[in-house]
Parts: C-alpha cells; sequence; structure tokens
C-alpha cells in the first residue's frame, strides 16, 4: 500500500496522511486521463503530471491543458542542465586564459537554514569547478567587520563575485552592507545601482538578482511566451517580488503587485496568464484564486510541520499546489521548481562577471 502525503491547504500547519489503496490510486488515475503515470512529487504531494523533466514546447498561458491537470516545470532538472553547460564554459575559459571564476560568500550569524545554502553554494561552485571563499562571522560581530570582510573580496583579484547571505543579524544595516560590494562583483545584483539599472527603460543592469532571473528562465526554457501577457506578481520584497515584476515589466508583460494592503488580492490574481507567488505564507493562493490555464512560478518555501517527515517538517510553497495543479496549466514545484534556480543563477553571474572582468567572450 503506498500513501500520499496531501496538504490540508486551508490550514498551513496541519495535513492529512491519505493511504492510497486500490481503489483510491484507480479514481486518481482516472482523474488524469491521458496522463502519463501517477506520481508523488518531492514534497510526497500528489498530482497528475503531464512532463515533469524536459522543457516542452509553448504552453499557452490562455487556455487550459484539456487534462485538466498542470505541467510540472522541473527546475531541479533544468538548474541541472545549466550547471553542464557553465561546466562547460569554465572549463574553457580556464583553458583559453587560465583564469578560474572565484566567488566569495558572507555568512553573519548561526541561522541553521543560511548555513545550508552557503553549503549548498560552495557544493555547486565546486561541482562546475568555480573557485569558493568562505567568511563565517559570529552573529555578535560589528557591521565594521563585515564591511571588512566585502572590502577585501573587492579588492581581491581572484574574487570575481561576492554575496552576503541574508538576512542579516537586526543590528546590522543591510543596506549599508549590501552598498558595500563592489558593483562589478554584485553577482546577487541587490546593489542599489544594479537595482536602479534593472527599473530604467534603457539601462541594463551588471547583474540580476540570482531568484528573478531564475524565474524567468524556467519561463524561456518552457517556451512560456510572456509578452503582452498579464502577469501578477505576489510579494514586492526587495530580494524576490520588486525585482521580478520589473523583469516581467522588461519582457513586455503587463504587471500588477499585490502585497499587504492590496484590497482585492483574489480578484486582481484571477486576472493573471502568469502568477509569481513571493510572498512566504503557505498554501496562501488557493486554487479559486487562479483563471484556468494560467502559468504558476512559486517561490515560497515555507516550512510546515510534518511529524511524519524525517526533518519533523516539509517545505510548502505559497500556492496551494494539490488545488492549483487541477486549474494551471503550469506550475513549479516546492521543493524542486524556483529554489534549485537561485543557485543556478548565482553561478551564472559569477561566470559572467568573470568573463567581463577578463573581457573573455
Ligand atoms: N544573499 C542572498 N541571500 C538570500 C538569497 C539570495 O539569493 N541571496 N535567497 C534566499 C536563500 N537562498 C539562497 O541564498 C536559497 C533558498 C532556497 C534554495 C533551494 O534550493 N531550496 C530547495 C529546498 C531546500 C531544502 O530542502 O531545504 C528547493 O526549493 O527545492 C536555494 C537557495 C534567502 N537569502
Amino acid at each position: 500500500m503506498a500513501s500520499l502525503m496531501f496538504t490540508d491547504c486551508s490550514s498551513s500547519t496541519t495535513s492529512r496522511l491519505i493511504h492510497l489503496n486500490r481503489r483510491s490510486g484507480t479514481f486518481l488515475l482516472r482523474q488524469c486521463v491521458g496522463q502519463l503515470r501517477l506520481q508523488t512529487t518531492a514534497s510526497g504531494r500528489g498530482c497528475c503530471i503531464r512532463s515533469s523533466s524536459s522543457p516542452i514546447s509553448a504552453i499557452s498561458a490562455d487556455t487550459k491543458s484539456s487534462e485538466g491537470a498542470a505541467i510540472v516545470i522541473d527546475g531541479k532538472a533544468v538548474a541541472k542542465k545549466i550547471r553542464d553547460e557553465i561546466t562547460i564554459e569554465v572549463s574553457r575559459m580556464k583553458e583559453s586564459i587560465g583564469v578560474i571564476p572565484g566567488l566569495a560568500v558572507i555568512l553573519v550569524g548561526d541561522r541553521k537554514d543560511s548555513a545550508t545554502y552557503v553549503r549548498n553554494k560552495k557544493k555547486a561552485c565546486d561541482s562546475v569547478g568555480i573557485k569558493s571563499f568562505e567568511v563565517r562571522l559570529a552573529e555578535d560581530s560589528s557591521e565594521e567587520e563585515v564591511l571588512k570582510s566585502v572590502s577585501g573580496f573587492n579588492d581581491d583579484p581572484s574574487v570575481h563575485g561576492i554575496l552576503v547571505q541574508l538576512p542579516l543579524p537586526s543590528h546590522m544595516d543591510e543596506q549599508n552592507i549590501l552598498n558595500a560590494v563592489s558593483i562589478e562583483k554584485d553577482v546577487d545584483g541587490f546593489h542599489p545601482l544594479n537595482i536602479g539599472r534593472l527599473a530604467m527603460r534603457g539601462r541594463e543592469p551588471l547583474f540580476v538578482p540570482c531568484t528573478p532571473k531564475g524565474c524567468i528562465e524556467l519561463l524561456h526554457r518552457y517556451n512560456i511566451e510572456i509578452k503582452g501577457k498579464r502577469a501578477v506578481v505576489i510579494g514586492r520584497s526587495n530580494i524576490v517580488g520588486m525585482p521580478a515584476a520589473l523583469l516581467l515589466q522588461r519582457e513586455d508583460a503587463t504587471v500588477s503587485i499585490i502585497h499587504s494592503r492590496t484590497k482585492n488580492p483574489e480578484e486582481i490574481t484571477r486576472e493573471a496568464d502568469i502568477i509569481i507567488a513571493a510572498v512566504g505564507q503557505p498554501n496562501m493562493v488557493r486554487g479559486s484564486w487562479i483563471k484556468p490555464g494560467a502559468v504558476i512560478i512559486d517561490v515560497g518555501i515555507n516550512p510546515v510541520e510534518d511529524p511524519s517527515a524525517a526533518r519533523g517538517y516539509r517545505l510548502v510553497g505559497d500556492i496551494c499546489y494539490e488545488e492549483a495543479c487541477k486549474v494551471a496549466s503550469a506550475i513549479t514545484p516546492v521543493p524542486g521548481g524556483v529554489g534549485p534556480m537561485t543557485i543556478a543563477m548565482l553561478l551564472s553571474n559569477t561566470l559572467t562577471s568573470a568573463k567581463r572582468i577578463h573581457n573573455f567572450q
């Protein structure tokens, strides 16, 4: 007997374990007429899946898939492909001009999630041949100590990319620290000059923030048209929502941003052909918010209690996946959607930086 974990979207912290016996399995398979298989996703949630590993030919953002099941946009697979492409470029650069791209990461404090992300960034660098440098500072370090590390990496010619892992401890002035990163090495794209250029027509940023860049890259790699579409971005953070909205606008979408003071979020979201959700609220967007056939990019990575999971919790997005996948034409899962793309885009930005600094085409 197999078992599937379904999230109860009406409650973010409770979940039901539904045993899938032969009968219910048949029922689900019938619902997925024409589908390839019945599958539990990496997070253990069930959905009908048309394609999960290879980019597809154009999906219309206007029309609902006839089967009533979304294509799963496989960020993990796309990120792997991008890492393979970067590996080739890194070795071509090394062989041609003897330069190895270098990425420096500054981690302040002892947040477990941040430590995991930094460890994963180092692993990803190793896997593509990028050199990595790391500074770890204690939670009670001073802002001056962080600025000193930034300044050291700004002056180090073997470092082509610098990032300060966020969030920083609350006693630090985040903007002051991000401003100190050399704009030529700002591979996170958080420097105000890079963000400012992103917002201006006719100006190009040196780097685009990794998570929003990953969202757009997924749309491109799955041939999802953006031009002329109505897009809704839920959330207006500096690192995801705001730059994602700017990028969609640059791609000629008509963009609305939904935030905590928006009066009618459901109504506005229901108009969208493309939804990017980056609000940090587990399962906030329900199936009823979604226009049939919309494409959904879920940036949320929210831990919810789950005693049956090895870690005692599992990750869910901002979108109620099992409702949304019946309405949308394509959707990113959590985990395995946008998350892996963030690190792939970081590697890509670091390679771009090294090429630019060394004038290597
Ligand atoms: N300086 C920065 N700080 C932060 C950024 C950033 O882009 N630059 N983004 C996030 C954290 N982040 C990278 O730093 C990040 C988050 C999640 C993932 C990821 O791959 N998630 C997996 C699930 C991981 C798990 O199981 O725990 C997934 O979604 O599949 C990568 C990077 C905030 N800080």
